[in-house]
C-alpha cells in the first residue's frame, strides 16, 4: 500500500527512528542528499557521465541542511558548485549546520537574498532549491520570491531544476502554495522533485505535481508507518475483477434513473458503463415521454418506465435490484421526486450531477436521508453547493502552513453526509465516514488531461453503481471505479469521447488480469 504522509506524520516517523536508536538526523540528512543526487543523475543521464554545474539554494532549517549534503556530493563529482543560504549559519539546525560546516571546507557560501543574486554561468547546469521542505509555516516573502524569478531569467533555460522534498512556497499537507502577508505567492517550479521515505499529500493535492514536475521517493530507512489515520493512493485494485462462474443474478442487478426526452445520454453513458464493469443486468428507469428514445439506443441494456417516486418504490419491492445509480441528464424536479423514494429502499445508491445540485437550498435534508451505502460524487461546483463552508475554506488564500487540504474538507464532508463521498478532479479524494481517506491521482505519469469531456463524469458514476451492483463495498467501489476510468483514460489516449471509456475497459480489465 502506497500511502501519503502530511509533514508531522514524517516527523512522527523520524522521531520514532531517533527514539529506537534505527537512525540519527545526521545519518538520514546524509541518505536525503545522496537520494537527491541519485535521483537526478537517474533523471538526466549526461549529468551521470560529464560533471556540470549547480546551484544550491539553502534555506534556514534541515532542507538547507540536505542542500549542503547534496553540494559536497556533487564537488566530490568534479561539478562546480555554489551554495547560497539564506540567513545565518549560526541559525541552523544541528544536522543543517554541520553540513554547513563540512561544505565551508570545500567551497564557500554566499547570502541570500543580500549578496548578487545567482548567475547563470554555462548554459546547462542544475539549480537546486533546499530552502524549505516540510517546515514551511507561512509564504515566501517577496525577497524569496524575486531570488525564484531570477532564476527564471535569461541565462537558466536550458537548466534543470530539482526540488529538495517540495518546492519551496508549496505546502506539504495541501499541495496549496502558502501567501505571504503582502499578498506574494511564490513557489519554485521543479522539473524534478525529490522526496523522502513517501510522499506527501502535497506531491498529489492541489497544485502540488504542477509545481513539482516529475516526482521521485528516496528511501532513507525509515520504517513503513501504520497509522489508522494514514491516505492511502489509490493504485491496482486487489479485487478479484473478472467473474468466476454464476449466472447474471449472481452479479447483481443495477437500475440508473434516467432524465427525460432529449436528456437521456447521461444516464445511458452511466448504465453502459456498470454493464461493462460486470454487473450482471443493468436496468434504465425511464419516463414514458423518453421511452422510445432511450429504445431506440439499446440492446442489452433493459428498460422500465419510472414516472414518479411510486413507480420506483414498487420496482424496488423485486430485492433482486441491488444497487442504484441516480444524478447523470435526471433533471432537478425528477431528482427531487425520485431520489427520497432512493434513499428509502436503502440499496447500495450512487448521488451524482442533478441528484446533488437539486438539494443545495436543503443539503441537510439530504443528508438526513442518506446511508452508509451512498457514495456521492461532486465535482468541485458541486461540491460547493452542497458544503458551502467546507469549499470556502479552500477557495481562499492559505495564509499559514501547513494548510487546510481537500482531504481535511473531504473527510469532513463525508462525516458529515454519514457515506461515501468522492471530489472528482486529477486529485480526486475519496473518504468514507469513518475517516478512511484516499487520493486518486491522475498527475504524473498518470495524467489524462483528455478524461475533461463531457460525460466522462456520468461513466465514473455508472461504474460505481456497477462493482456496487457486483457486492463491492461503496469505499472499494469508489476507489477501483476511479482507477478503472482513469486507466480506461490511457487505454484510449487523446482523442477520448465518454463513449470510448466504457468500450476501453475489456482490454484495461484483461490488462489487470481480470
Ligand atoms: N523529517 C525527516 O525525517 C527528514 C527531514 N529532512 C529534511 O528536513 C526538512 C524539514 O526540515 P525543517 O523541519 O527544519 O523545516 P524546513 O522546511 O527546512 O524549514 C524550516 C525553517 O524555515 C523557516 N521558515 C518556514 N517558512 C518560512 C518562510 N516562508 N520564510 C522564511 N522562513 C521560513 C522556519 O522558521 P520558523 O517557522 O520556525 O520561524 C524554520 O527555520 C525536510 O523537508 C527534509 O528536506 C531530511 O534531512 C531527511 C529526514
Ligand atoms: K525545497
Amino acid at each position: 500500500m502506497t500511502v501519503l504522509l502530511t509533514a508531522r506524520q514524517m516527523r512522527d516517523a523520524e522521531q520514532a527512528a531517533f527514539a529506537s536508536g534505527a537512525a540519527t538526523g545526521a545519518e538520514l540528512m546524509e541518505r536525503a542528499g545522496e537520494g537527491v543526487v541519485s535521483a537526478l543523475l537517474n533523471s538526466w543521464g549526461e549529468l551521470a557521465v560529464v560533471p556540470s554545474r549547480a546551484i544550491i539554494l539553502c534555506g534556514p532549517g534541515n532542507n538547507g541542511g540536505d542542500g549542503f549534503v547534496i553540494a559536497r556530493l556533487l564537488a566530490r563529482r568534479g561539478w562546480a558548485v555554489r551554495v547560497f543560504l539564506l540567513g545565518q549559519a549560526d541559525g541552523l539546525p544541528p544536522d543543517a549546520r554541520l553540513n554547513h560546516d563540512r561544505w565551508c571546507t570545500m567551497g564557500d557560501v554566499r547570502r541570500l537574498p543580500f549578496d548578487t543574486p545567482p548567475q547563470p554561468e554555462g548554459p546547462s547546469g542544475v539549480v537546486v532549491d533546499a530552502l524549505f521542505g516540510t517546515g514551511l509555516t507561512r509564504g515566501l516573502g517577496p525577497e524569496v520570491a524575486g531570488v525564484l524569478e531570477s532564476l527564471e531569467a535569461q541565462g537558466f533555460e536550458g537548466w534543470y531544476r530539482v526540488a529538495v522534498d517540495l518546492p519551496s512556497g508549496l505546502c506539504a499537507d495541501s499541495g496549496r502554495r502558502i501567501t505571504a502577508e503582502d499578498g506574494t505567492t511564490a513557489a519554485f517550479r521543479a522539473d524534478l522533485t525529490v522526496s523522502f521515505h513517501a510522499a506527501k499529500l502535497g506531491h498529489y493535492l492541489d497544485e502540488g505535481a504542477e509545481f513539482c514536475g516529475a516526482l521521485a521517493v528516496a528511501d532513507i530507512g525509515l520504517s513503513p508507518e501504520a497509522t489508522p489515520e494514514l491516505v492511502r493512493l489509490v493504485q491496482a485494485p486487489a479485487l478479484p475483477l473478472g467473474k468466476r462462474g454464476g449466472h447474471k443474478f449472481d452479479h447483481g442487478h443495477a437500475l440508473v434513473l434516467s432524465g427525460g426526452f432529449g436528456r437521456t445520454g447521461a444516464a445511458r453513458l452511466a448504465a453502459r458503463a456498470a454493464l461493462r464493469v460486470g454487473a450482471g443486468l443493468v436496468t434504465l428507469g425511464v419516463p414514458g415521454a423518453a421511452q422510445m428514445e432511450v429504445a431506440a439506443q439499446i440492446t442489452a441494456l433493459m428498460m422500465r418506465r419510472i414516472e414518479a417516486a411510486d413507480d420506483l418504490a414498487q420496482m424496488l419491492e423485486d430485492r433482486r435490484l441491488n444497487a442504484l445509480c441516480l444524478g447523470p441528464g435526471l433533471g432537478a424536479d425528477r431528482a427531487r421526486e425520485l431520489v427520497p423514494a432512493a434513499l428509502a429502499a436503502g440499496r447500495a445508491t450512487v448521488l451524482d450531477a442533478d441528484a446533488l445540485s437539486a438539494f443545495s437550498d436543503a443539503p441537510d435534508a439530504l443528508f438526513s436521508a442518506l446511508h452508509p451505502g451512498c457514495v456521492l460524487t461532486p465535482h468541485g461546483g458541486e461540491f460547493a453547493r452542497l458544503f458551502p463552508d467546507l469549499s470556502a475554506r479552500l477557495s481562499g488564500p492559505a495564509r499559514r502552513g501547513p494548510a487546510v487540504s481537500r482531504v481535511d474538507m473531504v473527510r469532513a464532508a463525508a462525516a458529515r453526509a454519514g457515506c461515501t463521498v468522492l471530489l472528482k478532479g486529477p486529485d480526486t479524494v475519496i473518504a468514507a465516514p469513518d475517516g478512511d481517506a484516499a487520493v486518486h491521482a491522475a498527475v504524473y505519469e498518470r495524467a489524462t488531461p483528455w478524461l475533461a469531456t463531457a460525460g466522462a463524469g456520468d461513466v465514473l458514476a455508472g461504474l460505481i453503481c456497477g462493482l456496487m451492483a457486483r457486492g463491492v463495498d461503496p469505499w472499494r467501489a469508489a476507489q477501483t471505479a476511479t482507477f478503472l476510468h482513469v486507466e480506461a483514460a490511457r487505454h484510449h489516449g487523446p482523442g477520448l469521447i465518454a463513449e470510448d471509456l466504457p468500450e476501453a475497459l475489456p482490454a484495461v480489465l484483461r490488462g489487470l488480469g481480470a
